[in-house]
């Protein structure tokens, strides 16, 4: 069977560094043979989860271990309370314990949560090991098994604790999409809109017609909608990898999404992708209110994310409101702030988003207050 190969081209395509992210389906039975050629040695170390474990673990170790690897496998719990310390020191021990060495390929299997975690833990064992992808959620498959970013959660925030660690290979296999449950693949399609809004207003145009065939995983809109996220992503790693600047652009919608994830508690109310979803929209009306974006665009964003099915207002938590100014706070501990004061994405339009640092916490506590009391 066929796939897609893309390029996240690092220190102008060094050999060393740069990676291939392969898509298509029936990918995740030649993890072996894909993997070889980017693996220092002949162990392999799979960390997964729970869910993806009975779906996906045994036919990976086989693959492996055809192409002659001496394979090792940790589960930890799914969701976001295994991005955590706890769960970190688990893994690390784990590896350890399997004597794995500083030519062991760690193989995250999963979701971003393993993705981020797997990372983490590879980019610190024995001062670092390779590490590959192998997303199995769309969110994965279109973000976070691409360009690096590893961490794990604090009780100050989200991904307060992390690298920048990158994999040596990315495969994502489209069949895996089929047994996920649909509320994930919505959630994953977040991220997709998110590359329409921040600088791809036709992908955006595409989205609003075809975004329900994605979340149907209608095959053909699907490939294109993940192979343009990828592109997007591999574009804007490839230009800024430590974000130092551009980069900062792929946080649409997060400054406010974390601090919902984080004030709902890890696991809580709102996935990953959901309170993105929710973010996205904050970050076009606050926009809109400061006059830097036309109020029909910011109406635009809301529209479609809650046709094909994602929340556009925070949750109530037991029937009450969250709290807007416990929100604000968290917001004011965003890696993205700088002297004290927090770098906005905003937009002047779909597909015209930038950074700000001219943005008055005022505004934004009204955007939340809206929001919350909605
Ligand atoms: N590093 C980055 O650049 C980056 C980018 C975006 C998001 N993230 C992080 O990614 C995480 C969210 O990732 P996610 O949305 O993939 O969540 P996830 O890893 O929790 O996976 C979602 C759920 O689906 C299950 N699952 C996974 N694949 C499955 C499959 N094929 N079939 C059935 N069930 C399956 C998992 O067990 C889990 O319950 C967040 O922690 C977020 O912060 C990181
Ligand atoms: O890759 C990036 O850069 C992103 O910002 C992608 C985001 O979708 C992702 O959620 C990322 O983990 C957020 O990064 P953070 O630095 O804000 O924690
Ligand atoms: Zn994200």
């Amino acid at each position: 069977m066929t796939y897609q190969t893309l390029r996240v081209a690092l220190d102008g395509d060094s050999a060393d560094r740069s990676y291939d992210i392969l898509t298509g389906p029936g990918l995740i039975d030649r993890v072996g043979e894909l993997a070889l050629p980017v693996a220092r040695g002949r162990t392999a170390f799979i960390l997964t989860d729970e869910n993806v474990a009975p779906l996906y673990l045994g036919r990976v170790q086989f693959s492996l271990t055809a192409a002659g690897f001496n394979v090792h496998h940790l589960i930890v719990a799914a969701g976001e309370q295994s991005k955590s310390f706890g769960t970190l020191e688990t893994v690390l021990n784990a590896m350890l314990d399997a004597r794995c060495e500083r030519t062991t390929l760690l193989v995250a299997l999963g979701g971003g949560i393993i993705g981020d975690l797997a990372g983490f833990a590879a980019s610190v064992l024995l001062r670092g090991v390779d590490f590959i992808q192998i997303p199995t959620t769309l969110l994965s498959q279109v973000d976070s098994s691409v360009g690096g970013k590893t961490g794990i959660n604090t009780r100050h925030g989200k991904n307060l604790v992390g690298t920048f660690h990158q994999p040596r290979l990315v495969i994502a296999d489209t069949d895996t999409l089929s047994t996920l449950p649909q509320r994930e693949v919505l959630a994953g399609y977040a991220e997709v809109a998110k590359y329409g809004l921040i600088d791809d207003a036709p992908f955006w145009d595409w989205l609003e017609l075809h975004g329900p065939e994605v979340v149907a995983l209608s095959p053909s809109p699907l490939a294109l909608a993940i192979h343009t996220s990828c592109t997007a992503k591999a574009r804007v790693v490839a230009a800024d990898e430590t974000e130092t600047g551009v980069r900062a652009l792929l946080n649409l919608g997060h400054t406010f999404g974390h601090a919902l994830e984080a004030e709902g508690g890890y696991g809580g109310p709102l996935l990953h992708g959901e309170a993105v979803a929710v973010g996205m929209v904050m970050a076009f009306d606050l926009s809109a209110a400061m006059g830097l974006c036309p109020a029909e665009d910011a109406r635009r964003v809301r529209a479609h994310l809650s046709t094909v099915g994602l929340p556009v207002v925070p949750p109530k938590i037991n029937g009450a409101a969250m709290d807007a100014k416990a929100l604000l706070h968290h917001m004011a501990g965003d890696k993205k702030v700088k002297d004290g004061k927090v770098t906005f994405v905003l937009a002047r339009g779909i597909g015209q988003s930038f950074l700000s640092r001219e943005v008055d916490p005022a505004d934004v506590l009204r955007i939340l207050e809206q929001a919350v009391s909605a």
